[in-house]
């Protein structure tokens, strides 16, 4: 569907409430959306604005209780990274979060998270739906990784590969200057490539780039949210380079970097920051038209709203066949390991 102000409106803006939560991991650019959220509520003149703190967890953990919004209050969120509500993994509990909306009579929720939080926000529209309520359901896709189906990218994106450049830089750097020197930087992505991807086509300064389309090694462990932990598999790349050259004798000077979680509690570049504007108004925009179940994104240049079932079905992963990989394999050098 197209996106942006409808001529007609589903609600009456001073009667609606509107609660706004973001779950998952940190993503730059959170903050911005919840912003541009609450500016445009109060444009349409929404008065009952809400802030529902870390996560789903808001809902029905005792003692956290909800933030009134207001453009006041966050004007200024988007100078820092993080999320000004707070976000949490697990504890999704669809039927105490939709007793929690029945009992607080939220009418519209926006959700700002991943695939798992987009699971969430549909179980949470399905069940408003068969309760009967009037809830407009409507997510915006957050994720570093880039991994929501469908969308040419995702905000906090941009800025993993813009910051990522300052660890590879350094590991280049450290590498460049030492006696058999080797630099190694780990860089997010669960199961999804496109920062490494993106952040060695931008660098320059890479010889082999690593994706784990090609490497998963899986545990049996999982996280609050039902995710699969996945090995470290940078530490597993230092240990293994540091064993070859020692059997080999040779001598090697490897400098590991992790800048993980430096990328991603940063402020949001400004091309984030103008996605998130226009992710968050239209976002209202949606609710306000009355759509529920909904995520709004930007897909093949063009912003759109999709419904949610369409977009979770599975991340979305490098494909090792696709022009972009090999450009990536044409900069670095390196063979194609396929
Ligand atoms: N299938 C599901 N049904 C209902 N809720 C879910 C489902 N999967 C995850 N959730 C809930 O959604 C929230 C966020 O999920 P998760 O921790 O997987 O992060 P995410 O939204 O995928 O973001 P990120 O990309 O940062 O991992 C959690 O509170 C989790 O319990
Ligand atoms: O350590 P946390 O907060 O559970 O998050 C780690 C995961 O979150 C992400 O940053 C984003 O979903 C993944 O790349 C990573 O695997």
């Amino acid at each position: 569907w197209n996106t942006g102000p409808r001529k007609e409106i589903y609600y009456e803006p001073e009667e609606v409430k509107a609660a706004i939560v973001t779950c998952g991991g940190l993503s730059p650019g959170l903050n911005d959306v919840i912003r541009q959220i609450v500016f445009t509520l109060e444009t349409y003149g929404v008065k009952n604005i809400v802030g529902i703190p870390f996560g789903y967890r808001g809902f029905f953990e005792k003692g956290l209780k909800e933030m009134p919004l207001s453009r006041d209050l966050v004007e200024n969120i988007n100078l820092s990274g993080g999320s000004f509500l707070g976000v949490s993994r697990g504890g999704a509990k669809t039927s105490e979060i939709v007793d929690s909306i029945q009992a607080r009579r939220i009418d519209m929720l926006f959700v700002i998270g991943g695939n798992g939080s987009h699971a969430g926000a549909n179980a949470i529209h399905e069940e408003c739906r068969k309760r009967k309520l009037k809830v407009s359901v409507v997510a915006v896709p957050k994720t570093i990784d880039n991994d929501i189906l469908f969308m040419d990218k995702t905000f906090g994106f941009d800025t993993a590969v813009e910051e990522a450049q300052r660890a590879i830089n350094s590991a280049y750097i450290e590498a460049r200057s030492a006696y058999h020197g080797i630099g190694l930087v780990k860089l997010m992505g669960r199961s999804s490539g496109f920062i490494a991807m993106h952040a060695s086509l931008s660098s320059g300064q890479i010889d082999v780039c690593l994706i784990p389309e090609d490497l998963l090694q899986k545990s049996n462990a999982t996280d609050a949210s039902g995710n699969v932990i996945l090995s470290d598999f940078g530490v597993h790349m230092q240990q293994k380079i540091k064993k070859h050259f020692k059997d080999i004798g040779v001598p090697a000077d490897l400098k590991y970097i992790d800048p993980t979680y430096m990328v991603r509690a940063c402020r949001a570049n400004a091309s984030d920051a103008i996605l998130c504007t226009v992710l968050g108004q239209n976002a209202v925009h949606e609710a306000f038209a009355g759509f529920s179940g909904i995520t709004s994104g930007v897909c093949n240049t063009h912003y759109v709203y999709l419904p949610i079932p369409e977009v979770i079905t599975a991340p979305k992963h490098v494909n090792p066949n696709s022009r972009m990989w090999h450009r990536c394999l044409t900069s670095t050098g390196q063979p194609d390991f396929h």
